[in-house]
């Protein structure tokens, strides 16, 4: 078993790219086929993109926000900072509404505006430079995190391990290296993860179409599995770990992340798997005091009722398509983040590593 990882030779996937005067983003509904770039020369462009998950992934929709500022701060005309931030409010609000569960799109917004504050205290203050600073801070500290956090969450992991993962939780959905995925890949990296297994995600796929594709890069075998086909993989010993990503962890340690995430904790306690969370501190909400007060967002039943664009569902018949859900903290055996590891979550032990009332 080795330690050492070599973070470079995991930087080939880069979805959010900035030019200098346009955000360039990797079209994640072309993936695994096309490699497209969205080019967003505006702030309601990138909102756009962020909804129509062109961009996915709660870190990365938080950076392209960021960015989105950035684009917005372009495209108006103001006296300074003060002026700036009000002008400014309706692009934050609109960005802010492009998708409502992962907390990092409103962190990252916060940010942006904190920024702004700052540069009205300084006199002469360039708002625009500070912002354009703040939006690359905020991506380089993910990045910085997730690699953390990945050696971290290995290190809970015993040598030769086979892992269960779920939706994409990769380069893709952050500033590079990952969360979930990072753990995976620090852990083959070191010997500790043997086999890795992949769920589809269904509707929207990101684990069939994103994940293992994103792996195939970085040249570690990964077995694809149909979501129902979880519990009897678990039953059959192959799996240790169950290792995803959040969208938000609330002040009790609740977890939203991606549909089917909540069934596979319950699954992986029945078999007596571990299930372990990892995201960066910007995915904790210290606000929310419980998992049931999460807006979940509901998207198109249309994603349901076809696959790429061919409708396998009879006509009429009708679908529900929550696109997240909610695990009980007392499911999760460890939250990884890049500021510790919580170990069976709870209210006061959030507290100590994340502060708060
Ligand atoms: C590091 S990504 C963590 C989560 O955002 C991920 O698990 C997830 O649920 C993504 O959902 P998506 O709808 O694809 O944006």
């Amino acid at each position: 078993m080795t330690d050492a990882i070599d973070y470079a030779s995991y930087d080939r996937i880069r979805p959010i790219r900035w030019t200098g005067d346009t955000l360039e983003l990797l079209d994640q509904r072309r993936l695994p086929f096309a490699t497209e770039y969205v080019a967003c020369a505006d702030s309601d462009a990138v909102a756009e993109a962020i909804h129509a998950l062109a961009v996915r992934g709660a870190p990365a929709i938080g950076i392209a926000a960021a960015w989105g500022v950035v684009l917005a701060g372009r495209a108006i005309q103001a006296r300074d900072a003060t002026e700036a931030a009000a002008r400014l409010e309706p692009a934050l609000r609109h960005l802010n509404a492009a998708r409502p569960t992962a907390v990092n799109l409103a962190w990252a917004l916060a940010r942006m505006r904190a920024a702004l504050a700052l540069a009205q205290a300084g006199e002469g203050a360039d708002w625009r430079a500070a912002l354009e600073a703040e939006a690359r801070a905020i991506e380089t500290e993910d990045l910085a995190a997730n690699r953390a956090m990945g050696v971290l969450g290995a290190s809970l992991i015993e040598e030769g391990s086979g892992v269960l993962t779920h939706c994409n939780t990769g380069s893709l959905a952050t500033a590079g290296f990952g969360t979930a995925l990072g753990v995976i890949r620090a852990g083959v990296a070191q010997g500790r993860v043997g086999r890795v297994y992949a769920g589809e995600t269904r509707p929207w796929n990101q684990g069939a179409r994103l994940t293992v594709w994103e792996l195939q890069q970085d040249g570690i075998d990964a077995t694809l599995i149909a979501d129902a086909a979880a519990s009897h993989l678990m039953k059959g010993g192959e799996v240790q770990w169950v290792v995803v990503g959040a969208d938000r962890i609330c002040a009790n340690g609740d977890v939203a992340n991606k549909i089917g995430t909540y069934q596979l904790a319950i699954a992986a306690r029945h078999h007596g798997v571990r299930f372990m969370v990892v995201a960066p501190s910007s995915t904790v909400d210290m606000a929310m005091a419980s998992g049931d007060l999460i807006e979940i967002e509901e998207r198109d039943p249309g994603e349901l009722l076809g696959v790429a664009g061919s409708r396998t569902v009879a006509e009429g018949v009708q679908a529900w398509n929550p696109v997240f859900d909610v695990t009980p903290a007392e499911l999760i055996d460890a939250i990884v983040t890049e500021k510790g590891i919580v170990e069976r979550p709870h209210a006061a032990s959030m507290r100590s590593l994340f502060g708060g009332a």
